[in-house]
C-alpha cells in the first residue's frame, strides 16, 4: 500500500506525528507539503493528494488542517474522491466499512495525536463490506456524473 499525505500549517505538527506512525507500520508515502508551521493555503495540498489518489499513483491519502473541514471539502471536489472528516474511531471504521473513503481528513486543533495514531491505524485496517454498500458508494459516485 503506498499514501499521500499534506497538511497546511494549522495540522503541520499532527502530521509530524502521523508520520512517525505510518513509519511504524511500515507503509510507504510521499508528503507533499506544507513543510513548517508557516500559514499556508490548505487547498494547495489537498489538490496534489486527492489528484494522485484518483489517478491511481497511490492507494489512499491522508488530510490534515486546524479542522479538517477544509482539507475534506476540497478533496470532495476531485472526481473520484470520497474523503471523511474523522475524529473518533468507530467513525474511522464505519467510513471505510460503509463509504470505502479513500482519504482521510483531520483536524489537528480538534484532537490530540494518541487519538489521531488509533485512528489512522483504525481507517487503514478496516476493508470495505461491499454487499449493501456497494449500490449505495455506486449511487453516491454517480451523482458527479450529474
Ligand atoms: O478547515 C480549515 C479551514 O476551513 C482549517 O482549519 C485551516 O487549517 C484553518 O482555517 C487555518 O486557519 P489560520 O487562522 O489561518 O491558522
Amino acid at each position: 500500500m503506498k499514501l499521500a499525505i499534506g497538511s497546511d500549517h494549522a495540522g503541520y505538527r499532527l502530521k509530524v506525528e502521523i508520520v512517525k506512525v505510518l513509519e511504524e507500520m511500515n507503509i510507504e508515502f510521499e508528503d507533499v507539503g506544507c513543510h513548517c508551521t508557516d500559514s499556508v493555503d490548505y487547498p494547495d495540498y489537498a489538490l496534489p493528494v486527492a489528484e494522485k489518489v484518483a489517478a491511481g499513483e497511490v492507494d489512499k491519502g491522508i488530510l490534515i488542517c486546524g479542522t479538517g473541514i477544509g482539507m475534506s471539502i476540497s478533496a470532495n471536489k476531485i472526481k473520484g474522491i470520497r474523503c471523511a472528516l474523522v475524529h473518533d474511531v468507530f467513525t474511522a471504521k464505519a467510513t471505510r466499512a460503509h463509504n470505502d473513503s479513500n482519504i482521510l481528513a483531520m483536524g489537528e486543533r480538534i484532537i490530540g495525536p494518541g487519538l489521531a495514531a488509533e485512528i489512522v491505524k483504525a481507517w487503514l485496517e478496516t476493508d470495505f463490506e461491499g454487499g449493501r454498500h456497494e449500490k449505495r458508494v455506486d449511487k453516491m459516485m454517480a451523482i458527479e456524473e450529474k
